[in-house]
């Protein structure tokens, strides 16, 4: 393949020929046999810049998502201070600009300060330079049904999307787990998956009613896949994301009473596993998104009750729709970009990325090398943070090189320095 301005300008063997010629300033990226795809989207990232940039910043986080094979992320509202103003979301936007590595899409905050009462100026930011396309008050559930009834009528009208975090506060007080025979043997209180699905299905009516898009962020449970196969039955404009976490783990990952393990909505049982994947497989659950949630290690050390929920994500996603997805035969590598790339670009209606490789497209890629292994070192990982379920496991499949607009943002486990020579990294 031949990548010349950014655009793939000629795919086939003996490509790499033709450059010498005309092109100064080429370089060659052997793929050693490895399969080619879309660089991937995550609809899912939390960044933590502005506020939290101990735990992680946008340079940090975009490093972590060009050595996870994307070239787009969703950055969450959820920082300090919370993105519900277009002088915050456009922030991000420059800084992830600036930085280089990934496309940095601001996600704005449903409710000023995520305080679930008073519509943000979603119109405001929309218009802003970041364009913001996807809001969400995630982290927290916008309960109130008339809030997010109006939520969706003003997304109707722009044309954006709202992503739910599904959780019925008045269900989940005091909840550290999942509600179940493990968390009752460990004395856990528990979050019942009805917590999860009593939302999911009010917003599938709700989104019915209004015509809005409306996102389900982090499906965790059977019960949600099966809602959702009724909603896209009747025609609503519902989509919905699994993570990589609740695609693997299971809530006996909590005997030790390791707060790694610890995130919202919570590791359920081994059924859900089941289900999410096969949900995934048929397209009923839409597409994958990491969830990538950084915490210091002092918030992750304490008593499980008071633990920070969320892990790490970006680096270890792909592997793990390997072993979840595509080693049992689940999803061919077709598949993966699908669920990887191309469904979380549609969702989101971003033009130029989650494009099929071909000639005129932009050159948004990921080579992967589906063989080799390497093993899980949070004190590795490019993330300031180091809070993964998976220190010491062994993956297998790694990110050759991500290509944004032609550029090589990682290549063999290193990142490109971030443009501008900022020293965030
Ligand atoms: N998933 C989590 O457990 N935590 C996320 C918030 C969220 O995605 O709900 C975070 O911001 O830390
Ligand atoms: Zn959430």
């Amino acid at each position: 393949m031949l990548v010349r301005d950014g655009m793939i300008a000629a795919i086939g063997a003996g490509v790499a020929d033709d450059a010498t010629d005309t092109d100064t300033d080429t370089e060659v990226i052997d793929g050693g046999g490895g399969v080619l795809l879309p660089g991937f989207v995550d609809m899912h990232t939390h960044l933590r810049e502005p506020g939290r940039e101990d735990t992680e910043t946008i340079a940090s986080g975009s490093a972590a998502a060009a050595l996870g094979g994307y070239t787009a992320v969703f950055a969450m509202a959820n920082t300090d201070p919370v993105a519900d103003s277009v002088v915050v979301t456009d922030h991000v936007h420059a800084v992830g600009r600036q930085v280089g590595l990934v496309d940095v899409h601001p996600v704005g905050a449903v409710t000023v300060g995520l305080g679930g009462t008073q519509l943000a100026e979603m119109g405001t930011m929309a218009a802003g330079t970041a364009g913001v396309r996807m809001f969400s008050d995630d982290g927290k559930c916008v309960h109130d049904p008339l809030v997010m009834r109006r939520a969706l009528e003003y997304a109707r009208g722009l044309d954006v999307l709202i992503a739910q975090h599904a959780e019925e506060p008045r269900l989940t007080v005091g909840a550290v787990a999942h509600e179940g025979p493990t968390a009752a043997r460990l004395g856990l209180t528990g979050w019942p998956r009805s917590a999860e699905e009593s939302i999911v299905a009010r917003d599938a009516i709700l989104a019915r009613d209004a015509g809005g898009r409306v996102h389900i962020c982090h499906a965790s449970t059977a019960g949600t896949v099966e809602i959702l196969k009724w909603a896209r039955a009747q025609g609503i404009s519902i989509s919905a994301e699994v993570t990589p976490h609740h695609l693997l783990l299971d809530d006996s990952r909590l005997e030790t009473y390791d707060a790694v393990n610890k995130v919202n909505p919570p590791l359920r049982e081994a059924s859900d596993c089941r289900a999410l994947r096969e949900a995934l497989a048929e397209g009923v659950i839409d597409c994958v998104a990491t969830d990538h949630a950084p915490h210091a290690a002092q918030e992750k050390c304490c008593e499980f009750a008071n633990a920070r929920p969320g892990m790490l994500g970006l680096q270890t996603a792909l592997p793990i729709v390997v072993e979840t997805m595509v080693t049992p035969g689940l999803l061919d590598w077709r598949g993966v970009a699908r669920v990887m790339s191309e469904r979380p670009a549609q969702i989101t209606r971003l033009p130029d990325q989650g494009r099929p490789i071909a000639v005129g497209e932009p050159a948004n890629l990921t080579i992967v090398d589906p063989e080799t292994s390497w093993v899980v070192r949070g004190d590795e990982l490019a993330s300031r943070s180091a809070n993964t379920p998976y220190e010491e496991m062994t993956m297998t499949a790694t990110v050759v090189a991500t290509v944004l607009r032609g550029r090589i943002t990682a290549r063999d486990g290193h990142a490109a320095v971030p443009a501008d020579g900022m020293e965030t990294l």
